[in-house]
């Protein structure tokens, strides 16, 4: 029987082909000017692509059997995610380089948690170009985003040098990958698969774009096979977390304090992803709690 990251594979594959076909019929995704659907982006990445993210609300409720300790726990999530935020709002630069390597480790790591054998330098290769894939294709764009999200005028080096770096992870990758010797022949095919025709779709889609995609249909769903969600308890979960941010983004951030839809975006992914890395660190120091607590 097929598993279900292997069905996932499938749909990723058919939906990126799908898209791959639109995006030459219709003119739509290549627009120059994003901000016309930066509103619908927004809108799809913090409600759908956070609510793997909101999985955790299940971790640490099944982790802790005393109320109380779900609630420092809860307590001590949210404040990590304010405080985030926080030094985004102090320090932009510092936020998105903070958000740049975090994600490096990040996606590698849960993206291919399913090959739980696989050396640690292909999950931070995939990782590296996951993070940093569009700047090949659309070098100017990226750099005209960052600028925004960094509020500065980075030189146009930093980004030619990113490019190389990601291309020679590229190589790195696949390099690695065939040579492994613990993944099966069939996890590399459908792994280079997906790789291959990921980077197919950024050379085609805007940098905001191909992200909405990636981290929606291949991370986030990937993430949430991951996890497992079992029952109708489960999903109530990810949407009683899952509101509450996009709720706080879009009435508090966007219509109160009038910040824009990209820095919100990035700025609200950053703080969710420290608390989101830290939830094992957190367990396991609240499990071992002297206090009992
Ligand atoms: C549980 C809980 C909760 C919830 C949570 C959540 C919901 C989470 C999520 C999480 C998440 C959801 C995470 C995420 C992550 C993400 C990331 C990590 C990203 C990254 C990104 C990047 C890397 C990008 C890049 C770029 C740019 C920036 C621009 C353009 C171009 C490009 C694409 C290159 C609350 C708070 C309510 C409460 C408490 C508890």
């Amino acid at each position: 029987m097929l598993s279900k990251v292997r069905i996932h594979q499938f749909f990723y594959l058919i939906l990126s082909f799908f898209l791959i076909f639109i995006s030459q019929q219709n003119s739509f995704l290549n627009i120059t000017d994003i901000n016309s659907s930066l509103a619908i982006l927004f809108l799809i990445i913090m409600s759908f692509g956070v609510s793997h993210g909101a999985a955790d609300s299940i971790i640490i409720w099944k982790t802790f059997p005393k109320f109380k300790t779900k609630a420092i726990a809860f307590l001590i999530y949210v404040s990590i995610v304010f405080l985030g935020l926080i030094l985004w709002f102090q320090s932009p630069v510092i936020g998105l380089v903070l958000l740049l390597l975090m994600s490096m480790y990040h996606f590698g790591h849960s993206d291919l948690s399913h090959l739980s054998q696989a050396p640690q330098s292909i999950k931070i290769s995939w990782g590296i170009v996951m993070t940093l894939l569009p700047v090949i294709f659309f070098e100017k764009d990226v750099k005209s985003i960052f600028d925004a999200l960094a509020n500065s005028d980075i030189n146009l080096q930093v980004f030619v040098m990113l490019k190389f770096i990601t291309i020679a992870f590229i190589v790195n990758f696949l390099i690695l990958l065939y040579l492994d010797k613990v993944i099966t022949k069939k996890d590399k095919f459908f792994l280079t698969f997906e790789f291959l025709i990921t980077i197919i779709l950024a050379s085609l889609l805007k940098p905001v774009y191909w992200f909405t995609f990636y981290f929606c249909f291949l991370h986030g769903l990937r993430a949430l096979i991951n996890i497992g969600i079992k029952s109708l308890r489960d999903l109530m979960f990810l949407a009683a977390f899952t509101l509450p941010v996009t709720f706080f983004s879009y009435f508090l951030l966007f219509e109160h304090l009038h910040i824009n839809y990209l820095n919100i975006i990035f700025s609200v992914l950053m703080a969710l992803t420290i608390s989101h890395m830290l939830l094992p660190l957190m367990n396991r120091l609240l499990l071992r709690s002297p206090n009992k607590l």
